[in-house]
């Protein structure tokens, strides 16, 4: 697909919001936007009370973005009010003591965080994932991103996990990674209103109705920012640590900063930050250049007292591999990509952590 982030937009702005009368974009109703050769997928955060009436801007914007030779375009509305109708999961949403609780079978859970959307944490959680595992760890993966659930593309699962008994799910399997999805709980294409209860009823069955077996650590990919679902995972569960990811530049750092105070108020450890993106390395010749800066994150996390755990390069073959659904640790383990992925990893499991 040609079609840019930036067609998209102009796209959006030229349907209506009906409350505001705004343009969807001016409106400040386009969140979290992503435009790959997967389609286009978007959020609209709306006053739940008005959901009917965008509905008609929602379907418009649709309509239009397929109208471009987008395929698979998918469009979520978000609010945050009661919830009429939980989201397809089945069974019983238990109501959940106020204190934190084991996830039986599950020895650690790391969260990886970032302040801000796009900066690589599904990536990183991806590849970190299946280092841990290649490292020989019983490994899990929780896809809590609701904006932007990525990790089915990113580890090659497709398929609706089971609920034999109507009670717990059975998580999919791949790449030695035991991985859990949001958005594999939602069909691609569907309109989704995620209101806050709600969201967090999913989270919370996330994390206890799924069957993870025995795991020496969960990884939980958490959405951007710092919201809800950070603060029910924190609340709710063992937290042992998390990691922020941040790009070189200020203000995904600023937005890292927030995301580090977040957790520091919550009590849970930082096991430290890493730079994404830090330096770009030409796929054709290796000339290296810092197109974001460099040296932010190291400089960040040295005023901070937080570890500085990698600088992960800005490489083709990070993206590539991770678009076909085997990340570069497992698609070119010996790659010197793979390799900050796999230094991570053995720092982790060395330090206990994982
Ligand atoms: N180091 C890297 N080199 C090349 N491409 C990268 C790198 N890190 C991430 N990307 C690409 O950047 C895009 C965004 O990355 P990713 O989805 O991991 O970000 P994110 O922080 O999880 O975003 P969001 O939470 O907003 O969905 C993806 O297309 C991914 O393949």
């Amino acid at each position: 697909m040609s079609v840019t982030r930036e067609d998209v937009l102009n796209v959006l702005k030229t349907v209506k919001d009906p409350v505001s009368g705004k343009d969807l974009v001016e409106a400040g109703l386009v969140r979290a936007l992503t435009v790959d050769e997967n389609g286009a997928r978007f959020v609209m955060e709306i006053d739940p009370a008005k959901a009917s009436v965008l509905e008609t801007a929602r379907a418009e914007a649709e309509a239009k973005l397929k109208g471009m030779g987008i395929e698979k375009v998918s469009v979520a509305m978000t609010a945050h009010s009661a919830a009429p109708k939980p989201p397809e999961l089945k069974g019983t949403a238990r109501p959940k003591p106020a204190g934190p609780e084991a996830i039986p079978g599950v020895a650690r859970i790391i969260a990886v965080a970032s302040g801000k959307g796009g900066v690589g944490k599904s990536t990183v959680s991806a590849n970190l994932a299946t280092a841990l595992a290649a490292e020989g760890r019983k490994v899990g993966l929780l896809d809590a991103d609701v904006y932007g659930p990525s990790q089915p593309r990113m580890l090659g699962v497709t398929g609706r996990p089971a609920s034999p008994d109507n009670k717990t799910i059975l998580p999919l399997r791949n790449h030695g990674v035991t991985m859990m999805s949001l958005g594999l709980m939602i069909q691609e294409d569907e309109a989704v209103v995620w209101r806050g209860p709600m969201l967090m009823g999913a989270l919370q069955q996330m994390l206890f109705q799924v069957q993870w077996g025995a795991l020496d650590v969960l990884i939980v990919d958490l959405p951007p920012g710092t919201g809800d679902v950070q603060m029910t995972l924190a609340q709710k569960t063992n937290l042992n640590g998390a990691i922020v990811v941040s790009t070189p530049q200020d203000i995904a750092l600023l937005d890292a900063r927030k995301g580090i105070d977040m957790f520091k108020k919550l009590n849970v450890p930082i096991f430290g930050l890493i730079e994404n993106m830090s330096t770009h390395i030409c796929s054709n010749c290796g000339h290296e250049e810092h197109i974001f800066g460099h040296g932010g994150v190291a400089k960040e996390a040295e005023k901070m007292g937080v570890p500085l755990l990698a600088e992960v390069p800005l490489h083709l073959d990070i993206r590539t591999a991770s678009d076909g659904g085997a990340p570069i640790v497992v698609s070119q383990p010996d790659s010197p990509q793979a390799q900050v992925f796999r230094g991570i990893a053995k720092q982790l499991i060395a330090d206990g952590r994982a």
